[in-house]
């Protein structure tokens, strides 16, 4: 007779809560804790959901590589449903054609190389205008955090409606939508009991649904608005400002509705990692000021003193992109990736899976093993020099998954990269940067659906070369 594998250990929880009350708020860290005592893959059940936690690279491949196609699917949270309309994103509609489709969009048409290649005026433009504005706060703190992600949403929501920044009327719409949009992300990453006890769903317990709605009525307003105005250019037989690239809203146009249009948060998403990404560079660079130091020579060397930073010299810098890979191991934006659920029961290490089980990738802990990093908590960017184990983005080598991988893996991979690199390199060789007084380092995380910094980097900057007048 056949047996059945069997269930994967765990801790007990309470009748009907099961271990939901004795979760953490960082979750990566409490997930990792566990993992110590019951191994690199173990159930949990939270109210009715079960959840499994793997932090192995092989067993990860098993996941990813070995049973893609079964794990493609997700196990959207309650405020992810309401934000989609019930799942019509990327990240987060169920995998099936739909998805497909919407993928094949995204990748192929609004992020081909030709138009990449196209939008770097429009990355350019938005990078020099940053440059401009920090030039005003030369000798004064202020959030970097914030003016890299009001830049990344300028360069994304313009390659996705083109124009939302151009005029008066984009530029204070592109404002508010950036609020409302961490407010969104912040509301995917809070524990919700009703994705876990769901006949607790229609009391909303926590008022994460209500926070949801409220926040997506005004977001949606200012995208219906954008929308609204593409639609009508469209269907007039108008041409988008004479440009030649398309941007997705057209590429859109010819197959959604604007409420399928409207619901692609999760693209959006993609400024959030970019600006935490940025974010957590700067601070490791300015608690390490050697570091800081070779980067700025490999600048220097690369780009000159009289001269700005163009995207074509970044293949150039291998310090800095160096430098950016290990930020993304100490502080990986997503630690545990997006979590997967199998569309039918399977096998992982000898263990079985039920069908519609949450399971949660733990990169984080992966990134702080002894066994597969050496002084795994030491930030040393060398480690991915002259690297001859992949360690690149591309999702094969299952120690290092920044941008996930498999079927699900980040689709935005190109335009992020560049934007980390092309960002960091402006900033870095355009200011010198330093704490305010008396002000020291905070390095602790909080986590989230993105894993924020717990105190946002305030820095200063000042002139680094003479050149910032090239700007202009
Ligand atoms: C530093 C930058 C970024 C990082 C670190 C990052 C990381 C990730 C990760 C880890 C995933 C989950 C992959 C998985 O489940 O295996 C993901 C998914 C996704 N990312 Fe990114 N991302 C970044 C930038 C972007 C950008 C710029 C965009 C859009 C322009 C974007 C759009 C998406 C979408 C749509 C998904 C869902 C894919 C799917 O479910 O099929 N990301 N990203």
């Amino acid at each position: 007779k056949k047996q059945t594998p069997p269930s994967p250990p765990g801790p007990y929880g309470l009748p009907i809560l099961g271990y939901l009350p004795f979760l953490q708020p960082n979750l990566h860290y409490n997930f990792t804790k566990l993992a110590y005592k019951y191994g690199p893959i173990y159930k949990l059940r939270l109210g009715t959901k079960l959840c499994i936690v793997i932090s192995s690279p092989s067993l990860i491949k098993e996941v990813v590589r070995d049973q893609d196609a079964i794990f493609a699917n997700r196990d959207p949270p309650v405020a992810a449903l309401v934000a989609t309309g019930g799942g019509l994103d990327i990240a987060w509609s169920p995998y099936g054609p739909y998805w497909r489709d919407m993928r094949k969009l995204f990748v192929h048409e609004m992020l081909s190389n030709k138009n990449i290649q196209a939008s770097y005026l429009l990355r350019k433009g938005e990078v020099r205008k940053m440059v401009r504005n920090l030039r005003c706060k030369i000798g004064e703190p202020f959030n970097i955090g914030e003016v890299v992600f009001l830049t990344a949403v300028n360069v994304i929501t313009n390659l996705l409606w083109g124009g939302m920044n151009g005029g008066g009327k984009w530029d204070r719409l592109g404002g508010e939508f950036r609020e409302k949009l961490s407010k969104l992300m912040d509301l995917f990453g809070k524990p919700n009991v009703s994705d876990f006890i769901p006949c607790l769903g229609k009391f909303d317990v926590e008022g994460i649904e209500k926070d949801m709605r409220e926040v997506l009525s005004s977001a949606e307003e200012i995208l219906d608005v954008v929308v609204g105005e593409r639609m009508k250019i469209m269907k007039g037989g108008g041409e988008c400002r004479g440009e030649r690239r398309r941007d997705f809203l057209e590429i859109l146009f010819e197959g959604l509705t604007q409420k399928q249009i409207v619901k692609q948060d999760s693209v959006l998403g993609g400024t959030d990692t970019t600006a935490t990404t940025v974010e957590w560079v700067m601070t490791e660079l300015l608690d390490k000021p050697h570091v800081m130091e070779k980067v700025q020579q490999e600048l220097t060397g690369v780009v000159g003193v009289n001269n700005i930073v163009e995207e074509s010299h970044i293949s150039k810098l291998h310090y800095l992109d160096a430098v950016v890979k290990e930020t993304f191991r100490l502080h990986p934006p997503l630690p545990l990736l997006i979590p997967r659920s199998p569309s039918q029961s399977c096998t992982v290490g000898g263990y079985t899976i039920p069908k519609g089980s949450r399971v949660f990738l733990n990169m984080w802990s992966i990134s702080m093993d002894p066994q597969l990093w050496e002084n795994p908590l030491e930030f040393h960017p060398n480690r991915f020099l002259n690297d001859t184990r992949n360690f690149d983005y591309m999702g094969n080598n299952f120690q290092y998954l920044p941008f996930g991988s498999g079927r699900r893996m980040c689709p935005g991979l190109p335009l992020g990269e560049k934007m980390v690199m092309y960002l960091l390199a402006t900033l870095i060789h355009s200011f010198e940067w330093r704490l305010p007084e008396g002000e020291m380092i905070d390095l602790s995380e909080k986590f989230g659906f993105v894993m924020r910094k717990s105190k946002p980097l305030q820095a200063i900057p000042y002139q680094r070369l003479p050149y910032l007048n090239l700007y202009e």
